[in-house]
C-alpha cells in the first residue's frame, strides 16, 4: 500500500475536478460529467458535480453511504434524469434518457446483483436480448469467444450459469455489455462478493481492459482495493465532488478522512469477552433439497458448533456454500432433516421464526430487501417489522405509533442513518443507509443471540466502524454472534473463532487471530492449508457429501447454489 504523503495531490473541489494532467494530449475525455445536480424530495442526491473520465482508465468512485455515487451512475447509464448538468461521452455530448441510449453511446453497467438466467448457458444469457448483433449460433459463439480471448475473461459458452460460481458470473455480466459494444463499463461494487484471489483476477480483467483502451468506472467501499487498481479516483461527500486523488499520493486512511471529513478513530485492539456459558448450540444439521431436475442434494451436512456469550463465531465460505441456508434454518425458516437448535438451554428446533426472534434472536438478514425491510413504508413502521410484540413499539399488546416514532428518530442519530425524516419510505434511502437502520433496529432489542449476514455489505468505512462497535459493545455485555460474511477482514477482525463452510459442511477451524485474508480466501475455496486445522465438532458429514457439485468441474471455485449472487 502507498505511504501517507505530506501533500497529497489532491485537487480541491473545483471545475476541474479530475481534468486529465497538462500535456495528457487533446484526445477528448471518455466522459465528462458537468454540473450535475440531481433532487430528490427533501434531499440533493447530487450537487454541481464535474467529473473527467480518462479514456483508457480506471476511475473509482468512493463516498459515504448515501454521498450520491449510485445516483450519478444512473443518470450516466440514462437509468435516471438529472435536474441541472450535461455529460459528454467521447467529445459529444450526449443525451441518455434510457440505458438503451447509454449502450448506443457503448457505455454498460454491470449492477451488484447480478441478472443472469440460471438455467440458461452463458451464450444464451449473452445474446438474450441482443440476437441481432451476431444471431444466436455460431457467430455469436465466435464472438463470445473473441471477447473472452482478448481480456481474459475465461468464459465457456456452454457451461450451464447455475453450475457457476460467483466470480465467473460476474465475468459472464462483464462480457454481456462488452458483447453489446460498450467501452465505457460502470461496476458498481464488484469486489463486494469476491474472495481475495477472484479480487486479483477481476483486477487482471480491468487492466486487460484498459490497455486495450477501453474506460473503467467504479464504486468501491473498499479503499485499499481501490488504491491498487485505480488510475484516478473521486471522492464524494454528501452529494458533492471533494476531491480528485491521485492513488499513489494516499493511503486508506487518508482516503477514508477525505470521505467523511474529519479524522477516523483508530481501530481498537482485539480483546477477549468469551465466556463458557454456551448460547447457541447447533448438533447434527441435516439440510437436504430438491433441486428443479429433481435431483436430491444435502445443503446441509452433519452442521454442529457451540457459540458462549460473548463470543462471535464467524463462519468463512464463497457464496452458495450452504451459510444462506444454515442461516435460515436457525432463524426457522427452513425445516432441517435432522439436527437439534438449542438456544440458552432450550430446544428451540420446532418454534417458528416470530417465537425465535422473541426468545431473543436478533436477525440481519443477507438480502435486505427481502427479508428485512418493507420498502414502500415508512422508516418508523420498518423499525417495528418484526418486532411488533416488543416495547417500545407496543405495550400490554397495543400498538404504540408515537414510542415506535421516538425510538425510530433515536436510532436515526445513533446509527447515522441519513435521511430527511422518519416518513421517507425505506426504499428512498441508499444501500448502506437502509442497513445502518436494519442493524439499528435489531441491535435496539437488546438480542441474547445475533444472527448477523454480511452486516456491513454496502457500508461506508466510517459506518462499519460504528457498526463494529455497536456489536463489540453488545458483545462485552454477553451478546453472541453468528457471523456470516463476504468481507474477510470483517470475519478475521471480529471472530472469536473462525470456521470455514465448504459445500455444505464445516471444513476448517481456522485462527482469526493469525490467518491472513490470501489463506483464509484459499480455504474458502476448498484448497485447506497445512496451517488450518479440521474442525472439532462440526459434525459426522462423509467425505463425498452430496453437494451442489458437478463432477466434470476443472475449476478449483466451488459450484455455487442457486443463490450464489443473492
Ligand atoms: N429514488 C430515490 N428517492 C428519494 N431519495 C433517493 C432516491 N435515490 C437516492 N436517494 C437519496 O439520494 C442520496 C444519495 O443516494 P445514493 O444511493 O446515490 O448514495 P450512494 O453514495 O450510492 O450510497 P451507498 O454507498 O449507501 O450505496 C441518499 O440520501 C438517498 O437517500
Amino acid at each position: 500500500m502507498p505511504e501517507p504523503h505530506q501533500e497529497c495531490a489532491i485537487t480541491a473541489p473545483s471545475a476541474h475536478a479530475g481534468e486529465p494532467p497538462t500535456g495528457a494530449g487533446t484526445e477528448p475525455a471518455a466522459v465528462e460529467l458537468r454540473g450535475i445536480t440531481k433532487r430528490f424530495p427533501g434531499v440533493v442526491a447530487n450537487h454541481d458535480i464535474d467529473i473527467t473520465v480518462r479514456r483508457g482508465t480506471v476511475h473509482a468512485l468512493v463516498g459515504e453511504n448515501g454521498a450520491g455515487k449510485s445516483t450519478l451512475m444512473k443518470i450516466l447509464y440514462g437509468m435516471q434524469r438529472p435536474d441541472e448538468g450535461t455529460i459528454t461521452v467521447d467529445g459529444e455530448r450526449a443525451e441518455l434518457h434510457t440505458p438503451a441510449d447509454a449502450i448506443a453511446r457503448g457505455i454498460g453497467m454491470v449492477h451488484q446483483h447480478f441478472m443472469l438466467a440460471d438455467n440458461l448457458t452463458v451464450l444464451e444469457n449473452v445474446v438474450l436480448g441482443a440476437e441481432k448483433l451476431h444471431g444466436i449460433g455460431g457467430r455469436a459463439r465466435a464472438r463470445i469467444k473473441e471477447i473472452s480471448d482478448a481480456y481474459g475473461l475465461d468464459v465457456r459458452p456452454d457451461a450451464l450459469v447455475e453450475h457457476l460460481g460467483v466470480a465467473d458470473r460476474q465475468r459472464i455480466e462483464i462480457l454481456k455489455v462488452l458483447y453489446r459494444g460498450a467501452r465505457i463499463l460502470i461496476l458498481d461494487e464488484p469486489t463486494a462478493v469476491l474472495v481475495p484471489q477472484e479480487v486479483d483476477a477481476l483486477f487482471g480483467n480491468l487492466r486487460e481492459l484498459k490497455s486495450e483502451g477501453l474506460t473503467v468506472i467504479f464504486i468501491s467501499h473498499k479503499l485499499d482495493e481501490v488504491l491498487s487498481v485505480a488510475d484516478a479516483i473521486t471522492v464524494i461527500r454528501r452529494g458533492t465532488t471533494v476531491a480528485s486523488v491521485d492513488p499513489h499520493e494516499v493511503n486508506a486512511r487518508r482516503l477514508a478522512e477525505l470521505m467523511v471529513g474529519s479524522e477516523l478513530p483508530s481501530p481498537e485492539t482485539r480483546e477477549s469477552t468469551v465466556t463458557e456459558v454456551p448460547l447457541l448450540t447447533v448438533d447434527g444439521l441435516r439440510l437436504c433439497e430438491t433441486d428443479p431436475d429433481g435431483v436430491e442434494r444435502t445443503v446441509l451436512d452433519g452442521i454442529g458448533f457451540t457459540i458462549h456469550k460473548g463470543e462471535i463465531l464467524g463462519i468463512a465460505g464463497v457464496e452458495g456454500n450452504g451459510q444462506a441456508e444454515l442461516v435460515e434454518a436457525i432463524m426457522g425458516m427452513r425445516k432441517p432433516d435432522a439436527g437439534v437448535v438449542t438456544l440458552d438451554g432450550s430446544d428451540i428446533t420446532g418454534l417458528l421464526t416470530r417465537a425465535r426472534r422473541e426468545a431473543g434472536i436478533g436477525y440481519i438478514p443477507e438480502d435486505r430487501h427481502r427479508h428485512a425491510l418493507l420498502l414502500e413504508a415508512p422508516l418508523w413502521e420498518n423499525r417495528i417489522l418484526g418486532h411488533v410484540t416488543e416495547e417500545p413499539n407496543s405495550r400490554r399488546g397495543i400498538l404504540n405509533p408515537a414510542a415506535a416514532r421516538k425510538d425510530t428518530e433515536r436510532i436515526v442519530a445513533e446509527y447515522d442513518v441519513r435521511t430527511p425524516g422518519i416518513d421517507v419510505t425505506a426504499s428512498s434511502l441508499s444501500g448502506g443507509n437502509q442497513q445502518k437502520l436494519i442493524v439499528g433496529r435489531e441491535m435496539s432489542h437488546h438480542p441474547k443471540l445475533l444472527i448477523a449476514a454480511h452486516p456491513t455489505r454496502g457500508v461506508d468505512v466510517g459506518a462499519q466502524a460504528q457498526i463494529w462497535d455497536h456489536i463489540r459493545q453488545a458483545r462485552r455485555e454477553g451478546l453472541a454472534v453468528l457471523l456470516i460474511s463476504a468481507d474477510l477482514d470483517e470475519l478475521i477482525g471480529l471472530s472469536d473463532t473462525l470456521r470455514v463452510m465448504y459445500r455444505g459442511r464445516l471444513v476448517a477451524d481456522v485462527d482469526p487471530a493469525t490467518v491472513t485474508p490470501e489463506e483464509l480466501g484459499s480455504a474458502m475455496t476448498g484448497a485447506a492449508s497445512g496451517s488450518l486445522a479440521s474442525p472439532a465438532d462440526a459434525g459426522s458429514g462423509t467425505t463425498d457429501s452430496a453437494s451442489t457439485t458437478d463432477s466434470a468441474s476443472t475449476s478449483d471455485e466451488p459450484r455455487a447454489a442457486e443463490q450464489a449472487g443473492e
